[in-house]
């Protein structure tokens, strides 16, 4: 077969289609489906995927592909799928959905060159060409008439490597290492034969009769003292030789992990984990939800049903949030699987992320623990897909292409027929109503695993704490337990939820809060025309001077940061240790990790921080958690913003209490009657999720119905209107009448972002076969727009941010 299919690098509609190239002689045996290669396109170069092979075309005049990028496929077949699928799904360029699915590394402009890895004699024409050098350009390598064939085999045989040139950083990592030539019994002739006064020789060579075995020269000349030049005299002699060996960035050392062994499980968690490993044993696919209370040892049951499909001899995927990817969650994993372990996430440099992923590609590991992007791991005999936290909405993308991973993660496990775990203290609507209904299995852990109860939560009301003179932050309850926590030397966990903060207006006398009278959804304050507006129907008012409610004049929207509660702290209390945890404090990599290990050895009271400590970590001398402002969230233009509080308070309170020492909760609320806040602090769920999902009816959100989500975006702020206004009337003569709803134009509640205005339609439907065939319609129809006037118009099937 001479003709590959490519999906090339272009970023325009009409691209979404695979291009016929010439496969040139010398790369005819060794192309394959999944590879990169350069091909031209117009008059540039471009990279693309290749997604075919065949022997007939039905264009003519076929270019030819410019150059191979790899020398094994950086997509299998299951990928090159999926990608395709992700694609469609999310309405995005199948070139984007491939490179999401690779490292950085592979996206990256970079120059290749070709490494020797051994003394040996290579092939003739091989050897010609390295011509006693290392190191050798890839160009080179191409310029000779060299078939590459040939080269492919010196590769597999790993007498040559090939080494990804990033911006002129090696990608990959080679040391030398030295062993000696020559059996054992003739080193020590020769060591005999050496004269008296060559010491170094003598040492290097009495080394080598002790331990015969490879050693990394740096080591080497450490150990014995000697230098390289004695090295290099003993190489000429024959006695000793030495290889160059590629080794990984190792972000974590294996051997700092104490090596941990199964639990006899509870009975609990035996009745959870026995129908997943059911169906590891039948190799059949079904989605588990596993929902337990903080505590109740969900990772135990991950561990477990791991280690039965590593015995089985197959593969591993486990997605955890981002930022729980602790030391304290990947020690869990690797404690338990060592080296079998490679660890996925966005603290790891480029280099290292790239060794972790050719880890899981040459099957090195079986187990990947990451970040939602760990989902494309290249394993191609899954045997299990777990997602914990499954609640977190990090799993969804942002970005094109805007997945989820718990969709292709579903997707995976139906191609690899693998049983899903999905798994939370407190699942999304989404997944426990699918559980409800039996198109998920449910697994319940209501007991945590010390058999403790939950800690208690006390909520205080902070608007009497205002009208009793108490201006602070901090309630009088909240204070005096911190002082008694510390006196008892232990110590406390203190939140402050600060996501979107200043948006909404809240009044601090009765704390009440301007709803949309529609959407049942905070206004939110634009300050720009001092207005109040709903994101979801458009209604707008004028921000008031007194509260509507009491007619305080207390009514605003407020702020405060990390730094001004810690020195509000440091005012009220001088002598207690903090230690504060926000995106300021945790920007350099590996402070995130020191900050939790003072804590961990006690050299701070407190520690401070934003929703990043809310999750996965478990101190045992924690017994006091506090909440410094519940309700924050709460008011959100976001229909999700009491799931989004109920499980962080429920998260937050989960870190108390976990071990011996029983733990208490306090939280600080201007709510205090709000449902989230109530249910949250009675670790009622069931109840919140019946409530909640009585909300979600009442105004037509999800689970009920599925969104999907048009951003409309132009320089110009009438024609940003006009488009989203034209979109709005397409879409609505397209849909059913009855069951979708076609919301819009509303102006994102950023409007205008860098100087382009962005308005929204957005799109309430049941069934709808044919809204993303439509939607792709309206794309092709505005492409000329979007080139000539700078149009853009984004896609969210699936929407979270609803920015
Ligand atoms: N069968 C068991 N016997 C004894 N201890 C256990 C058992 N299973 C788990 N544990 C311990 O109980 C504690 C809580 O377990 P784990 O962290 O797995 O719970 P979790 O449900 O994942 O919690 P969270 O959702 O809060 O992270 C851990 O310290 C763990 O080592
Ligand atoms: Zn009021
Ligand atoms: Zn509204």
């Amino acid at each position: 077969m001479n003709i590959a299919s490519v999906i090339v690098d272009v970023q325009a509609k009409s691209i979404n289609q695979t291009f016929d190239y010439l496969i040139p002689e010398r790369y005819v045996d060794i192309l394959t489906t999944g590879m990169r290669v350069i091909v031209p396109f117009g008059p540039r170069k471009i990279t693309g995927f290749v997604v075919g092979l065949k022997d007939n075309s039905e264009f003519d005049k076929l270019k030819e592909i410019i150059e191979v990028l790899d020398i094994e496929p950086v997509l299998t077949e299951e990928l090159l799928e999926l990608g395709k699928w992700v694609a469609d799904d999310t309405l995005t360029m199948y070139i984007t959905a491939y490179q999401a699915m690779l490292p950085q590394v592979l996206k990256a402009q970079y120059k290749k060159e070709l490494v020797r890895n051994t003394d040996e004699r290579l092939p003739e024409d091989l050897e010609f060409l390295f011509a006693g050098r290392d190191y050798i350009s890839f160009e080179e390598f191409e310029q000779s008439s060299i078939p590459y064939s040939k080269l492919q085999k010196a590769i597999q045989e790993t007498a040559i490597s090939i080494n990804y040139l990033v911006k002129s950083k090696i990608t990959k990592k080679y040391v030398t290492f030295v062993e000696p030539n020559k059996e054992i019994y003739l080193i020590e002739e020769s060591l005999m034969d050496l004269p008296q006064n060559a010491t170094k020789q003598r040492e290097l060579l009495g080394y080598f009769i002790k331990h015969p075995n490879p050693i990394e020269q740096g080591k080497l000349l450490k150990l014995t003292n000697t230098t390289r030049s004695t090295i290099k005299t003993l190489i000429e002699k024959g006695l000793l030789r030495e290889y160059k060996q590629e080794v990984y960035r190792n972000p974590y050392d294996e051997n700092a992990f104490e090596r941990t062994y199964p639990l006899t499980l509870t009975e609990q968690q035996e009745r959870a984990i026995l129908p997943i490993k059911e169906k590891i044993e039948k190799q059949e696919h079904d989605v588990f939800l596993v929902h337990g209370v903080t505590g109740s040892g969900k990772t135990e049951i991950y561990l477990q049903a791991i280690q039965e499909v590593l015995e089985k001899g197959k593969e591993a995927i486990v997605l955890v949030p981002e930022i729980s990817l602790t030391p304290q969650m990947v020690k869990r994993f690797k404690g338990r699987f060592g080296d079998k372990v490679a660890v996925m996430h966005s603290a790891l440099s480029n280099g290292e992320k790239y060794d972790e992923w050719r880890k899981i590609q040459s099957k090195e590991v079986s187990v990947v623990v990451g970040a939602r992007s760990a989902i494309f791991a290249p394993f191609e005999n899954i045997g299990i897909i777990i997602i914990d936290e499954e609640h977190e909405t990090t799993y969804k993308q942002e970005d094109q292409p805007r997945y989820h991973a718990r969709d292709v993660a579903i997707k995976r496990g139906q191609y690899h027929q693998c049983p899903v775990v999905l798994g939370s203290a407190t699942p999304t609507l989404e997944s426990f109503a699918r559980a409800q209904k039996g198109v998920y299995t449910l697994a319940t852990l209501d007991k945590r695993t010390n058999e403790k109860e939950m800690p208690e939560v006390s909520i205080v009301d902070m608007r009497e704490e205002l009208h009793s003179g108490n201006r602070s932050m901090f309630s009088q309850v909240l204070k005096e337990s911190i002082e008694q926590t510390i006196a008892r030397g232990e110590q406390i966990v203190l939140l402050l939820n600060r996501r979107g903060y200043s948006t909404f207006v809240m009044c601090r006398d009765c704390g009440h809060v301007k709803e949309c009278p529609h959407c049942d959804i905070a206004l939110t304050y634009h300050k720009r025309n001092n207005q109040l507006k709903c994101h979801y129907c458009s209604y707008e008012e004028p921000m008031p001077n007194v509260c509507p409610e009491c007619s305080s004049d207390s009514i605003r929207y407020f702020g405060t940061g990390t730094q001004r509660v810690e020195e509000s702290l440091s005012q009220l209390m001088p002598h207690v240790r903090v230690i504060r945890m926000d995106v300021d404090t945790t920007r350099k990599k590996g402070a995130h990790e020191k900050l939790l290990k003072q804590f961990a050895n006690k050299e701070a009271d407190i520690l401070l921080g934003t929703q990043m400590i809310a999750k996965g970590l478990d101190f045992g001398n924690v017994t006091l958690v506090g909440v410094l402002t519940a309700d924050s969230m709460l008011h959100l233009p976001d229909f999700r913003s009491s799931e989004k509080t109920f499980q962080l308070l429920t998260q937050v309170s989960g870190r108390a209490g976990r071990h011996e020492l029983p733990g208490q909760v306090i939280i600080q609320t201007y709510t205090p009657e709000h449902y989230s806040i109530q249910l949250s602090s009675q670790y009622d769920y069931k109840q919140f999720f019946l409530q909640e999902m009585h909300i979600r009816r009442k105004f037509r959100y999800p689970p009920y119905v599925f969104l999907a989500l048009i951003t409309v975006s132009h320089p110009n702020h009438v024609r940003a209107i006009q488009f989203t206004q034209r979109i709005v009337h397409y879409l609505s003569k397209v849909v059913q009448e009855e069951t979708t709803t076609v919301l819009g134009p509303t102006p994102s509640p950023v409007t205008r972002v860098k100087d382009r205005y962005r308005y929204q339609c957005m799109i309430k439907y049941k069934n709808e076969p044919d809204l993303r065939r439509n939607i792709k319609k309206i794309i092709n129809l505005y492409e000329e727009e979007m080139r000539k006037e700078n149009l853009l118009i984004t896609v969210d099937m699936q929407p979270y941010h609803l920015m």
